[in-house]
């Protein structure tokens, strides 16, 4: 954004405006901070070509282009609006003129301006910042996960059974196309018009009759067995990208949305497939209907229209039926999911709806949406019948026309009464087959919103390369040892003795200092408001650091860089003078152990949850006993019934906080990783349990270099160096004794107990 504006010359900016909306793209939040107000256009819609300045009206957050129309603003007058073409920074970064055409382009953190923009604006240029955040965000296409390349590579990767399915739904199709034709001729043979054995005709009815669920089972087993492989690759492909994505995206997100994606929306991709094999829908019915048409027309081509008409008609009402359904059917999803999510929400929060006698309001409030349940059901129920009714009355009618029209002609003796026989078989034929057809295609429609949703959601979030980049490798390294071990036929025994393994970060991290230089930061869901301004602190290797300072005043925001959950809006992190963003992040987690005030356990055994501090290697139950005594934990683990293989529960809730703190412990301690960051670990205990986990990680942090946002006064008092925060700045920095002697922040702090307590 900064080179970008510094590009634009005050000669382009001083031309009239003509367009009706313009667009900022690229992070204008360090613009606005500049206190003008004012930010530059880089992009414009429509016609125009002019790149001005103007004041932020709205915001609009990430805007999405599709097929050249803008999708996903808010704004009223700007959705559906095209965008011919966007001058400003493109997915390469480079200036220029970029054509859209048709195409789907994502452009992130996008301003509106109102049309019309003040005739005498100027050029301000923002601040600059560092290079490698420079276009990091300003413009990225939509990259579509699912694909029709992706499923066409993944199902020919079956070919064997591809070709088995298809051959069979092709030989099923002819046996059921061929029954109303043996019904004809049988028809003759009884009322002697045709000189044919009826044994003959029995054993090829036989024939038909026995053949056809085969071809069915044929068909029917290897679709879905492509189809299920299909699934599990895109299902596993969903997952791993999602994961991948930078915390950011998360905050963007709800987990409901989130893990729909996996169920609800994979579900119906699922479906398409797996709802649509049987015979009155999807590729069946497809089939039989070309083949009935055809069969018709050499049959009788006189009484085909008629048949045409039939099938015309049952299409339109099936699909006026269904176009008409979509809100009501749409509402009846809606109530359903209010229901769960009212039932959901009730039974998570029983103790604050218990506590509050909350029963007959949330009662009431289920009452009332089942009710609206019920009646969008009873609408589609009338719907239903409806559409019954209606596919019905086309079929009579087309039976008396065919009734009238055959009868006469083979009264007339112009057409053999077998022939009329196979075309009323055929009718109901039709019928089915059309009515599956379209039905077909309403979950196709269904389908391929599901692919939109799912390509929108993680096609547009930002992927964390790092991360990407570390799993990739790791991925690569399991697969070469695997294939080591395999060759070799014997057992690995991993990286048994060191946790943190044996990566280069680590081994910098036990000896480097860890630094935060000049570091600037926004999140990316509030990028206007700038949370770290110039921050600077030494974490000197193996010594402790205590972050203190008031409430909002950028702790907890400091921790997340360290993980690097975020990067630095400005400024660096770096690790022995190394720029901590060329390591991988997979290798610089194994580097960092994390103990957060509220620990989050998976809902697996004790055990397990231990063992989570190094997931990429076997860990021994012995390591896993000796890292719980060192957390103070074994003792009470012992005393649970089934000990080390007591279940926890969802995040731990069958433990209490100081046990799952300790459980937390362990889990860091078995980690064994250089840097340890402690967020606020004891601040939510008794003083029995308080003691237990300062115990457990006085042990945990020797050696290693700790930062710890801590409101006890002994671990304060203790840190090597104190650190203020105030503000996003560092106020003081010093020991215990060097800040009380400045007589500043910190001494106002301890005095007024603000963040020290006590003991
Ligand atoms: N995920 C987030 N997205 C946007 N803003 C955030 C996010 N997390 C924190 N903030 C904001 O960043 C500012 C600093 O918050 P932070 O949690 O770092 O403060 P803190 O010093 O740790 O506070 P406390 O002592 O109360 O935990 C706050 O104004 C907060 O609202």
């Amino acid at each position: 954004m900064a080179l970008l504006s510094s590009a634009l010359s005050t000669s382009t900016l001083s031309r009239g405006l003509s367009e009706k909306f313009i667009l900022v793209a690229g992070n204008a939040s360090a613009i606005q901070n500049s206190h003008r107000q004012t930010v530059v256009v880089i992009g414009t819609l429509s016609r125009g070509r002019n790149l001005r300045t103007f004041q932020i009206q709205k915001k609009c957050g990430a805007l999405e282009f599709r097929s050249g129309k803008c999708w996903n603003c808010k704004l009223e007058n700007l959705r559906g609006k095209s965008l011919r073409s966007f001058s400003g920074a493109g997915p390469d970064g480079r200036l220029g003129q970029y054509p859209l055409g048709r195409k789907s382009l994502l452009i992130s953190g996008a301003y509106i301006s109102a049309p019309g923009a003040p005739a005498d604006a100027q050029y301000y240029p923002p601040p600059e910042t560092s290079d490698h955040n420079k276009f990091e965000e300003t413009i990225r296409p939509r990259e579509n996960l699912i694909n029709a390349g992706l499923i066409a590579r993944l199902v020919l990767e079956e070919k064997q059974s591809l070709a088995i399915a298809l051959l069979s739904l092709l030989l099923g199709t002819t046996c059921t196309l061929s029954m109303p034709i043996f019904s004809g001729r049988f028809f003759e043979t009884l009322i002697g018009v045709r000189k044919q054995p009826l044994y003959g005709l029995l054993v090829k009815l036989f024939t038909v009759y026995l053949m056809e669920p085969v071809f069915t089972v044929l068909f029917v087993t290897r679709m879905i067995g492509i189809w299920e492989k299909v699934m599990k690759e895109l299902r596993f492909q969903v997952f791993q990208r999602v994961l991948i994505q930078k915390v950011a995206f998360f905050d963007e997100h709800k987990v409901g949305e989130l893990t729909s994606l996996l169920s609800t929306d994979l579900n119906s991709i699922k479906d398409i497939v797996n709802e649509n094999v049987s015979r009155d829908r999807g590729f069946r019915s497809l089939a039989e209907v070309l083949g009935t048409v055809g069969i018709l027309f050499v049959l009788s081509p006189e009484l085909a229209p008629v048949m045409s008409f039939l099938m015309i008609s049952v299409a339109g009402i099936v699909a006026i039926y269904k176009r008409t359904t979509m809100p009501v059917f749409k509402a009846h999803g809606l109530s359903m999911a209010r229901i769960s999510d009212l039932a959901g929400e009730t039974f998570a929060a029983i103790r604050t709806v218990r506590s509050f006698g909350g029963e007959r309001r949330q009662i009431s409030m289920f009452q009332n949406q089942v009710v609206a349940y019920q009646e969008s059901g009873n609408k589609l129920g009338w719907l239903k019948a409806a559409n019954e009714s209606w596919t019905r009355v086309v079929v009579y009618v087309a039976l008396m026309a065919l009734y009238i029209l055959g009868g006469t002609k083979v009264k007339a003796g112009k057409m053999a009464i077998g022939r009329l026989v196979s075309f009323i078989g055929y009718t109901f034929t039709l019928t089915f087959a059309m009515q599956g057809l379209v039905n077909t295609l309403a979950d196709l429609r269904g389908a391929l919103a599901a692919v939109d949703r799912i390509n929108t959601v993680v096609g547009t979030g930002k992927v964390d390369e790092s991360l990407a980049r570390g799993l990739e490798l790791e991925n690569s390294e399991d697969h070469a040892k695997l294939v080591r071990e395999d060759s070799n036929n014997s057992v690995s025994d991993g990286a048994a003795t060191s946790s943190c393994g044996q990566t280069a970060v680590c081994e910098l991290a036990w000896t480097g200092d860890v630094t935060l230089e000049d570091v600037y930061f926004a999140y990316p869901s509030r990028p206007d408001a700038m949370v770290l301004r110039g921050i600077n602190i030494v974490l000197k290797a193996g010594t402790v650091t205590a972050l203190v300072g008031s409430s909002g005043s950028g702790k907890s925001t400091i921790v997340q860089l360290l993980s690097r959950f975020y990067e630095p809006t400005k400024g660096r992190i770096t690790l022995a003078g190394e720029d901590v963003r060329k390591f991988d992040k997979s290798d610089w987690a194994r580097a960092v152990s994390i103990v957060n005030q509220e620990p989050v356990l998976f809902a697996m055994s004790i055990g397990e949850n231990i063992a989570y501090g190094a997931p990429y290697r076997e860990v021994s139950k012995e390591e896993i006993i000796e890292a719980a005594k060192a957390a103070n934990a074994h003792d009470f683990i012992q005393s649970l019934p089934e000990g080390y293989d007591t279940l926890v529960g969802e995040r731990g809730s069958l433990l209490s906080g100081g046990q799952r703190q300790r459980v937390a412990i362990a889990r860091a301690l078995l980690k064994n990783a250089p840097i340890l960051i402690l967020d606020e670990a004891t601040s939510s205990l008794d003083s029995v349990s308080e003691r237990l986990v300062q115990d457990a990680l006085d042990i945990l942090m020797k050696g290693r270099t700790t930062l710890v946002i801590a409101h006890r006064l002994s671990t304060v008092q203790s840190a090597n160096q104190i650190v203020v925060c105030g503000h996003g700045v560092v106020a003081e920095k010093g020991t215990h004794l060097e800040l009380l002697a400045k007589k500043g922040t910190y001494t106002n702090l301890v005095q007024t107990q603000t963040v020290v307590t006590v003991e």
